[in-house]
């Protein structure tokens, strides 16, 4: 593998699980007991994208939409009915013990570490699974357990942490063998703003330290727009959208805000925009212009109007999403 390679490279991957297919009643009931039908749920449908060393990229989708489907089939854990997935030169499937080696996957509604244990004695397990140097070890451990600020919190039985402090443990102990590539499914969950915040500042710091790759779902926009500037966008098992962020936004969301302050609020801005909202006591007004004109209309009203305070905005990313997966299921 060359430097520049891409770390994970996706093409055409299919998943379909095949579910028996049962009607209620009894009558129905007794009929499976003898003739079973069966249907096929196409969670991924033909997947293909690459990921560059170093990078963060989101993976977002609406529920169902076969992004954990994905990271199962990428970190090992099934096997695609189809296409192929190389990671760091590996097919995941295999599970060689040197793919499994620089490697991790976090999901953050299943523990990995034992229940009844303190975090650190799951972590000398954890040291001994991966065959991780003594002083190698202790190193990482101690980076991590200060980069997470667990503290002492390591020395208690998981079952006893509250969620964002199990969270951030399961973490370090996903990371003690210094993996190359993360796959992380939803790992700040219904944890609390702070506790997502340092998880977030956390995985931007890993990643800046050792140029992990990472790919990411999370369905808070926060985490997305903190740590990546990629996102690949999938609904029914296909790409939608995969790119920037940023360009998301343009190519996505045909409108955005633009925030004027007037110094006579008696001047008329019909000309500029739509008006979303007329003139506030201080002055300010509200407009919507299309995305290809705001900067155009922004300078017109710098120059044009002697505004006084001038904000362009795009919509929430939330919104935008929205507007992909919109897109996507109009009939055609
Ligand atoms: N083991 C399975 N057997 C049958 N169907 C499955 C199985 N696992 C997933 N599916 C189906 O495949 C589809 C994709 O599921 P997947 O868990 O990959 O979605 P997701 O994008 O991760 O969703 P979420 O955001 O809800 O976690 C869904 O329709 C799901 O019901």
């Amino acid at each position: 593998m060359d430097d520049d390679d891409p770390v994970i490279r996706v093409r055409e991957l299919r998943k379909t699980f095949r579910v028996p297919e049962r009607e209620a009643g009894l009558k129905a009931s007794l009929k499976s007991l003898v003739r079973r039908t069966h249907r096929d749920v196409h969670a991924v449908a033909g997947v293909s994208f690459d990921i560059a060393p170093g990078e963060v990229v989101g993976f977002l989708g609406p529920n169902g939409a076969g992004k954990t489907t994905t990271l199962k089939m990428l970190s090992g854990l099934l096997y695609p009915t189809s296409g192929e997935a190389v990671v760091l030169g590996h097919t995941p499937q295999r599970r060689e013990k040197d793919y499994l080696r620089q490697i991790t996957l976090v999901m953050g509604n299943r523990n990995q570490l034992q229940w009844d244990i303190p975090a650190g004695d799951s972590f000398e397990m954890n040291r001994a699974i991966y065959r991780i140097p003594d002083a190698e070890f202790r190193r990482t451990r101690d980076e991590l357990v200060e980069l997470l600020e667990l503290g002492d919190l390591v020395k208690k039985p998981v079952r006893n942490l509250s969620l964002g402090e199990r969270m951030k443990a399961e973490i370090c102990g996903a990371l003690l063998h210094r993996p190359r590539v993360l796959f992380l499914d939803e790992p700040t969950i219904g944890l609390d703003v702070t506790a997502q915040k340092r998880i977030r500042a956390f995985l931007a710091e890993y990643n800046r330290r050792h140029g992990a790759s990472v790919l990411l779902t999370s369905h808070y926009m926060a985490d997305v727009q903190a740590l990546c500037r990629r996102v690949i966008v999938i609904d029914g098992g296909v790409v939608l959208y995969d790119g920037g962020l940023r360009e998301l936004t343009t190519r996505f969301s045909p409108h955005r805000t633009l925030t004027v302050t007037l110094p006579d609020p008696t001047l008329d801005l019909s000309g500029y925009g739509e008006i979303v909202q007329p003139p506030d006591d201080e002055g300010r007004v509200v407009l919507r212009v299309p995305t290809e004109r705001s900067s155009e209309v922004a300078a017109a009203l710098l120059t044009g109007t002697g505004v006084s305070g001038l904000t362009i905005e795009d919509p929430p990313v939330e919104d935008v999403i929205e507007q992909v997966f919109a897109g996507s299921r109009e009939p055609a």
